[in-house]
């Protein structure tokens, strides 16, 4: 299952030209590596505006779900929609939504946990609805955004409902790249599964943002790492029989006792 990575400098508050960046980026990606899935990064529509998010946020999702939708179809490519800034019902909202190569929408997740560092909780509403895995090409999987990524009884629920594949979408600062590697590694190794993830690179407001976007085996091996200041594309196939196999020889899940601490 090969990954590609949109690992993205976003031009703050300028959607439009953000979606024509990734449709032009798709196209070349698709035509150059052959993915099977793609993967963007967090508010890659508009960067950390927030002041001014209301005025960019999509209304109930559109433009942007119909232009991946659009995408997935035309390049016949399984999309990782990294999130957007969403108003609905009065409420901006961090919406991540995935897309399958056929153009359907498999899932939708509104970030749960707000970073209160950035003031998002000023700004934006954290999601209520619960976790779940989605399938792209038979395969379980979740994603999270950011911040989540520091809440691991997120991405356990995630590996115990079946998830192979942890996607980790984001804008990470450059000031915490440390927590931002040993976390998803963390992750990795507990959940014994894949982790990816698609972090911008640039800054906004006096941050700096820390690229480093991982491809992270069950192991917890980084297959890949992309640079700390570069926008570039980061790519790797995935070998799903290790995820079987580290399970198998470290049986951590047999090992559980959740009565004993949930
Ligand atoms: O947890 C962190 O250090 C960064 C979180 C963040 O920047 C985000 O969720 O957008």
């Amino acid at each position: 299952m090969k990954q590609a990575i949109f690992q993205m400098d976003i031009v703050a508050g300028k959607p439009e030209l953000n979606r024509l960046r990734v449709g032009k980026w798709i196209k070349e990606t698709v035509e150059a590596e052959h993915p099977d899935i793609v993967i963007l990064p967090e508010m890659w529509t508009t960067a950390y505006t927030l002041p001014e998010l209301e005025l960019y946020a999509d209304r109930d999702g559109e433009p942007t779900t119909g232009f991946l939708q659009g995408l997935a179809k035309n390049y016949k490519i399984n999309i990782i929609g990294g999130s957007f800034a969403n108003k609905k019902e009065g409420k901006v909202y961090n919406s991540s939504i995935v897309v399958n190569c056929n153009g359907d929408i498999v899932y939708q997740y509104d970030k749960i946990h707000l970073v209160p560092m950035l003031n998002e909780p000023q700004y934006l509403a954290g999601g209520t609805e619960k976790v779940k895995v989605f399938e792209l090409d038979g395969v379980k999987m979740g994603v999270i955004i950011c911040y989540d990524l520091r809440f691991p009884e997120l991405s356990r629920s995630l590996a115990l409902q079946g998830a192979q594949i942890l996607y980790v979408v984001a804008e990470w600062p450059s000031v915490r790249l440390g927590h931002w590697q040993a976390l998803q590694i963390a992750r990795a190794i507990e959940n014994q599964y894949y982790v990816v993830s698609c972090n911008r690179v640039g800054s906004y407001d006096g941050e700096t943002f820390a690229g480093s976007s991982m491809i992270i085996n069950p192991w917890g091996n980084s297959l890949r790492i992309g640079s700390e200041k570069l926008e570039e594309t980061i790519t790797a196939s995935l070998s799903l029989n290790l995820v079987t196999k580290i399970r198998k020889d470290v049986p951590v899940f047999d090992s559980r006792m959740p009565d004993l601490y949930e």
